[in-house]
């Protein structure tokens, strides 16, 4: 469904994102990973349509998306998430949401229909779907669930996760992870998700794709990238992820 070729993104004479290559089934779910300043939230804003690439393309369903705007990315069928959740503070939880629906399929909906996918994404995420329910006193898990669903209510093919666990505790990063792998489940949506935290990432993702400097270092599955030395080396660290029986990597 998507095939990056050799993308890449220089800032002046930086290279933050330098000939990276991989592809991307339905239904997959990604993890990309690597440590800061390696060029993950770079490579989302060129697929999203953020910054246009320096070189290199990125074809979305057969088609060339690479330097497109991100609404009409959007309207292509590729949702994202931010990593600071930025809501409409004066509009309800669910008027936040059909907003997304509404403006994220570019007016093909009704507004009936926008409300409706809005009480959807709301309900896939478990947020309240009553229209009063206010944005205030929503915590860190609330506000990434909004965010999550406003992504969802733009009826993306290909959601674009950017780290949805900061700030969150380990039972609500065990069940915002749950949630994502519900989700491609329930909805085939495919998805590439963009985590510090490895641990809960690498118990629900498909494959892993670890930058380092901006350059594709490691690919596979959780199990071989986890024991790759080059991965260990300038990722891991001393984080040592262990490799369960079960075949599971834990941080
Ligand atoms: N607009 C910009 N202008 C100049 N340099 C930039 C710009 N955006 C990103 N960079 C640089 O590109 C590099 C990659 O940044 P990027 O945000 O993609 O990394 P990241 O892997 O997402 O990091 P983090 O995990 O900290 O979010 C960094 O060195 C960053 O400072």
């Amino acid at each position: 469904m998507l095939t990056v070729s050799n993308l890449t993104k220089r800032f002046g004479g930086f290279t933050a994102v330098d000939h990276v290559s991989f592809s991307l089934e339905q239904g997959e779910i990604l993890g990309l990973i690597g440590p800061n300043g390696s060029g993950k939230s770079t490579t989302f804003n060129l697929i999203a349509g953020t910054l246009a690439p320096t070189e290199g393309s990125i074809s979305f369903l057969g088609q060339e998306i690479g330097g497109q705007r991100p609404m009409d990315v959007c309207h292509l069928g590729i949702g994202r998430t931010f990593q600071i959740p930025r809501p409409f503070k004066r509009l309800s939880i669910l008027e936040n949401v059909a907003v997304a629906a509404y403006y994220g399929q570019n007016g093909r909906v009704s507004r009936q229909q926008a409300w409706a996918q809005a009480e959807e994404a709301l309900g896939l995420v478990n947020l309240p779907t009553d229209a009063k329910a206010s944005v205030d006193g929503l915590g860190a898990a609330g506000l990434k669930k909004l965010e999550l669903a406003r992504a969802l209510a733009t009826q993306p093919k290909l959601l674009l996760a950017d780290e949805s666990l900061g700030g969150l505790d380990e039972q609500e990063m065990d069940q915002a992870a749950d949630m994502l792998s519900m989700i491609r489940r329930e909805k085939n949506i495919t998805i590439i998700w963009v985590e510090h935290i490895m641990g809960v990432l690498m118990r629900v993702v498909d494959r892993v794709m670890v930058l380092d400097h901006g350059e594709k270092i490691s690919e596979g599955l959780p199990r071989e990238v986890a024991s790759d030395p080059r991965v260990v080396e300038v990722y891991l660290g001393s984080e040592r992820v262990e490799i369960a029986e079960t075949g599971e990597a834990r941080a």
